[in-house]
C-alpha cells in the first residue's frame, strides 16, 4: 500500500508497534470509543421510523449498526428508499435528546488527560455530526483535552471510511500519516486508518466484540478497553 500523506523517506511505517514518538498525534472516534451514545441514537432512529411508518428497530441492532454515520445507519435499518426522508427526523429529534442518553465510556477521561499531560496532540475522528460532536464533548468536559474534533455535516459527504476524510482530519491536526494514530471501535475506524496508512488500536466497547472485530479486520491490536490500552500501548498507570 502507499501512502499520501507520509512526510517520511522510505514509505510508510506499517508496524503497529512503532515508537511511541511517532504516535505523537491521536485521533479517536467517538461513538463506543470515547462516550456511550447508543441509547440516544436508538431513540433517534425509533423516532425517524415511527414518523415514516415502518417497522422499529430494536437497540442491539441499532448499536450493531452505529459506525458509519447517520445517513448509513439509516439507509440500513430504515431502508435506502427512506433514508433522504428519515434524516431531518433523526437529526431534529436527536438534537432534542442528545444530552439525555450520554456517558462517558470509562477510562475516557483518565487516557485523555494522560496523554495530553504527556504531550500528544489529541483530536475525535467521528462520523457523528461534528456540530453534536462538539457539543457533546463540550457537555461531557472531555472538550479541554481536544485539539481538533472532526466531524460530518459539512456539505461534502466525506465519512470514514473514504481517504478524503482521514486526509482531512490529519490536516486539521496539521501532521502526517506517520506522526499519528488511530484509536476506534469499528471496522469503518480502521478501514479510515488504513486508508491514512496509520496504526489502528481497536476497543471492544462499543458496535463489536472482540471477536467480531478479529474477524472483520483481522487486526491484531484489540484491547477489551481504554484503560488497557492506556497501559500497555501508552505505559499509563
Ligand atoms: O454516527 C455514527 O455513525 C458513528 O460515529 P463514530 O464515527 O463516532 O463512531
Amino acid at each position: 500500500m502507499t501512502c499520501p500523506f507520509s512526510r517520511r523517506k522510505g514509505g510508510p511505517y506499517t508496524l503497529l508497534n512503532k515508537a511511541l514518538f511517532l504516535m505523537q498525534n491521536i485521533l479517536f472516534d467517538l461513538d463506543g470509543t470515547l462516550i456511550d451514545h447508543f441509547s440516544a441514537i436508538h431513540r433517534g432512529v425509533a423516532y425517524a421510523q415511527q414518523k415514516l411508518g415502518l417497522p422499529e428497530s430494536d437497540y442491539a441492532t441499532v448499536r450493531a449498526t452505529v459506525g458509519g454515520s447517520v445517513p448509513i445507519t439509516l439507509g440500513k435499518l430504515c431502508g435506502e428508499e427512506h433514508v433522504e426522508a428519515a434524516i431531518p427526523y433523526f437529526r431534529d429529534h436527536f438534537a432534542e435528546i442528545m444530552y439525555d442518553d450520554v456517558e462517558i465510556i470509562p477510562g475516557s477521561d483518565w487516557l485523555l488527560k494522560a496523554l495530553k499531560t504527556n504531550g500528544h496532540k489529541l483530536g475525535v475522528f467521528t462520523n457523528k455530526y461534528e456540530t453534536h460532536a462538539a457539543a457533546i464533548l463540550e457537555h461531557l468536559g472531555l472538550a479541554q483535552y481536544l485539539d481538533v474534533i472532526v466531524g460530518t455535516g459539512h456539505g461534502h459527504g466525506h465519512r470514514k471510511p473514504d481517504p478524503r476524510f482521514t486526509m482531512e482530519a490529519l490536516e486539521r491536526m496539521a501532521c502526517a500519516s506517520d506522526e499519528a494514530a488511530m484509536v476506534g471501535d469499528s471496522p469503518y475506524d480502521f478501514a479510515a486508518a488504513q486508508a491514512g496508512c496509520l496504526p489502528c488500536y481497536l476497543l471492544a466497547t462499543g458496535s463489536h466484540t472482540a471477536e467480531q472485530l478479529a474477524d472483520a479486520t483481522g487486526s491484531s491490536t484489540i484491547f477489551n478497553d481504554l484503560r488497557e490500552l492506556g497501559e500497555r500501548v501508552f505505559s499509563i498507570t
